[in-house]
């Protein structure tokens, strides 16, 4: 059923953990370093092998060299890490197409992106500077910024250009070359730059520039675009996970049962329907995962891995449950003893995110699943903060309390009281709560009819859970302490 219009709404809010490329690229094999003498004079952008064996001063020295030969500035922030090349990067220039010598002798070269340029003929490689001594101080200066691989990349980019513009005038006069810049050169500097940190809002005190070291670089927008896997074919989630069918599906996202390669075992993998293309749109998304990552494990909150954009789609890696309580997908057999053991469980699950000071606001029987008879809550497509810091996208209509079809926010808490209420009423009647209409109108006024077969304390639990006001509604610890549940613990083991 669609959901009533939102405060924000969220067909907007479906959309990466933005995958690093050293992770999947696929790697060229290794190749030994066979460069030393013809390759003096590698440009810049020339990706040749390099062994973890390699002295890093070597390395350094030929990016010295080449940066007072490249104009850098121009191919703006092409971060080469040293350290990373070092450690685990195999960079191959057959792999990336690039000539030995970007600029051919005596060519001229105009400043386009003219792919055909890559593939020039190797021209005569041009004699190598001699000039030790400032390559000495150019790596005395860079070592000072070794402290952190992201920082020696700022530190080495801008110790560079700034040495183009100031030379030593005592070294040989460095011939500035023309301002080539080689695709595959801005296409490193998509695929190296890795993606933002950016804030959880879930999350007490967290800062988005003290997460992110290369905040000031990036543009505002969460762009992570260069990083969605997919575009070229490459698909994270068919290299990663061996894909078993589909498991579910919801208004905006469908769900697979998918065996993941590496470990062997079975996840859910849940992505967006829809292609997100509007950077807001991405954002929304996020708060799924950003809420889940923020709660961390609880046994009755549905178990949260991983996720990642791909193809402009948010994927989300999750614990596999065996189904939802929706009255499509389970059985009607319950007796009340199993009501109240879901219940006690997901109220304990409402205890703990509120603890944390999140809502769920979309509590509703397709969104609570079983695995091996423990109940668990999932999506958190809806999530926002208790304390009003954040936008109320309300979930299913059929479920929400009066207050919030009225736009009243002070007791987000109280909202996922009333839809579990909702929620327990529609599984013990057996049928799909209305949308609208007089039954609607009776539970937002808190008039349940009675229920044949049920304990009295039952049904008058589940009507103080959707007492039309917020305030008189039980708290999750409350519910949690109901005395009710210790019958339900006794039913359980009297099983
Ligand atoms: N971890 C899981 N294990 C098993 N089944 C799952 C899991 N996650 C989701 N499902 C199934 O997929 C369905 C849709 O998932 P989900 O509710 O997260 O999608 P949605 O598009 O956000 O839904 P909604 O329409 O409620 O917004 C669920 O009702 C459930 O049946
Ligand atoms: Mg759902």
């Amino acid at each position: 059923m669609k959901r009533k219009t939102l405060k924000r709404s969220r067909s907007e809010r479906d959309g990466m953990e933005g995958a690093t490329l050293t992770r999947h690229l696929p790697m060229p094999s290794l190749q030994h370093r066979q460069h030393k003498s013809s390759s003096s004079n590698l440009s810049h952008f020339q990706f040749r092998t390099v062994t973890v064996s390699e002295p890093l001063e070597e390395v350094k020295e030929e990016q010295q060299h080449h940066h007072s030969s490249f104009p850098l500035d121009d191919v703006v922030g092409v971060d080469l890490n040293i350290d990373e090349i070092e450690k685990d990067f195999i960079l191959s220039q057959d792999f990336f197409c690039t000539p030995d010598y970007i600029t051919p002798d005596g060519q001229q070269i105009c400043n386009t992106l003219d792919g055909n340029k890559e593939n020039i003929p190797c021209p005569k490689s041009p004699e190598k500077l001699k000039s030790a001594k400032s390559k000495k101080q150019r790596l005395g200066k860079i070592e000072g910024f070794a402290c952190h691989p992201q920082v020696t990349d700022i530190a080495l980019d801008a110790i560079c250009s700034d040495e183009l513009k100031t030379e030593n005038p005592f070294a040989a006069p460095v011939e500035k070359k023309q301002n080539y810049v080689p695709q595959s050169a801005v296409a490193l500097r998509c695929r190296v730059m890795p993606p933002p940190c950016i804030k959880n809002p879930y999350l007490e005190g967290a800062s988005e520039m003290d997460l992110d070291p290369l905040g000031s670089r990036r543009s505002k927008s969460i762009d992570f675009s260069p990083f969605a896997v997919g575009g070229d074919g490459f698909s994270r989630y068919r290299t990663d996970f061996h894909e078993i069918e589909q498991i579910g599906y919801g208004n905006f996202s469908r769900v697979f049962k998918a065996l993941k390669r590496i470990d062997g075992c079975m996840y859910a993998v849940k992505h967006s329907i829809r292609q997100l293309h509007q950077d807001t749109e991405r954002r929304q998304a996020l708060m799924e995962v950003q809420a889940l990552a923020a709660l961390g494990f609880h046994e009755n909150v549905v178990g949260y891995y991983t996720s990642w954009f791909e193809n402009e789609q948010l994927y989300i890696q999750m614990e596999l449950c065996d189904h939802s309580l929706s009255i499509r997908e389970s059985s009607p057999l319950f007796t009340e003893g199993d009501f109240l053991v879901a219940l006690h469980q997901i109220a304990k699950a409402l205890q703990f995110i509120h603890g944390r000071g999140i809502a769920h606001l979309d509590v509703k029987p397709e969104n609570i699943y079983v695995k091996n008879g423990v109940y668990k809550l999932g999506d958190f497509g809806c999530a926002t903060l208790i304390d009003g810091c954040l936008p109320v996208e309300e979930g299913d209509a059929r479920y929400m309390p009066p207050e919030i079809l009225n736009d009243k926010y002070e007791h987000l808490d109280k909202v996922d009281i009333f839809s579990l209420g909702a929620t327990f009423y529609e599984l013990v009647k057996g049928t799909p709560l209305p949308g609208s209409g007089p039954q609607f109108l009776n539970l937002r006024e808190g008039k349940i009819p009675l229920l044949p077969g049920h304990s009295m304390q039952f049904q008058n639990l589940l009507k103080v859970m959707v007492d039309p006001d917020p305030v008189r509604r039980p708290s999750a610890k409350e519910l949690v302490e109901n005395p009710i549940f210790e019958k339900a613990r006794c039913m359980a083991r009297g099983k």
